[in-house]
């Protein structure tokens, strides 16, 4: 069966006591970190220095979410500080293919991201180069918006795409996910699941069990 990630993002964490925050979260899979550079998104939260230290102290791997332009140029970085994972925008490169590689040779999972407005091709084609592709079910920017149930066929292109070639590529979906949505999103062929202020809109430990369980009722 596959295998599925509950990776909170903390987007929707108390920024001023971001260490307490990480704790909080320490059952989940990875904390899912959204860099936004108020161009590429119209909000800013962290760069570097700041993912540097949530590195340092979290309890769980790090899922970075680079909501910036220029990924080519800044990327490179976050993998560099230990991030687990690497995601930049499809929007965002002039190359995705050389970014994901340099990814990987730093030792990065590689993610790429897909806004709602974005076409899955040409990236089906290119899956074996991605460990994981991030389809937003939100416009990148902000915390708490709905659910967009017009991306779950983009994302059942890419399960079946990935089930095709046998490929071992994570579906990740971010945006809008509660106990109402993870199932449908589980159900289309997501595997991945990160959520801001469903998990700390309450104690977060409970709502991670709880999407657990509602994710796993919808497991392929
Ligand atoms: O990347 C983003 C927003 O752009 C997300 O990671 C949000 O933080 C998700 O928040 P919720 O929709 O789960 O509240």
């Amino acid at each position: 069966m596959t295998e599925q990630r509950i990776n909170p993002s903390i987007l929707s964490a108390d920024f001023v006591n971001l260490q307490a925050e990480l704790e909080r979260i320490a059952t989940a899979d990875l904390v899912h970190v959204d860099v936004m550079d108020n161009h590429f998104v119209p909000n800013l939260t962290m760069g570097p220095p700041v993912v540097e230290r949530i590195q340092a102290v979290s309890p769980i791997p790090l899922d970075v979410h680079l909501m910036i332009s220029d990924a080519d140029r800044w990327a490179p970085g976050y993998a560099e500080l230990g991030a687990s994972s690497v995601t930049f925008h499809a929007e965002a490169t002039e190359d995705p293919v050389a970014l994901a590689r340099r990814l990987r040779e730093i030792g990065a999972r590689a993610g790429i991201a897909l806004k709602p407005g974005t076409e899955p091709e040409p990236y089906l084609e290119l899956l074996p180069e991605f460990d994981q592709v991030l389809v937003m079910t939100v416009e990148p920017g902000f915390g708490g918006q709905s659910f967009m149930h017009d991306m779950m066929p983009k994302l059942r292109r890419f399960a079946e795409a990935k089930a095709a070639d046998g490929l071992d590529v994570w579906l990740q979906v971010d945006g809008g996910i509660s106990v109402d949505t993870i199932g449908i999103a589980a159900e289309a062929g997501a595997d991945t699941f990160v959520a801001g202020s469903a998990v700390y809109g309450g104690v977060p430990e409970d709502r991670i069990a709880e999407l657990r369980a509602a994710a796993a009722r919808h497991r392929h």
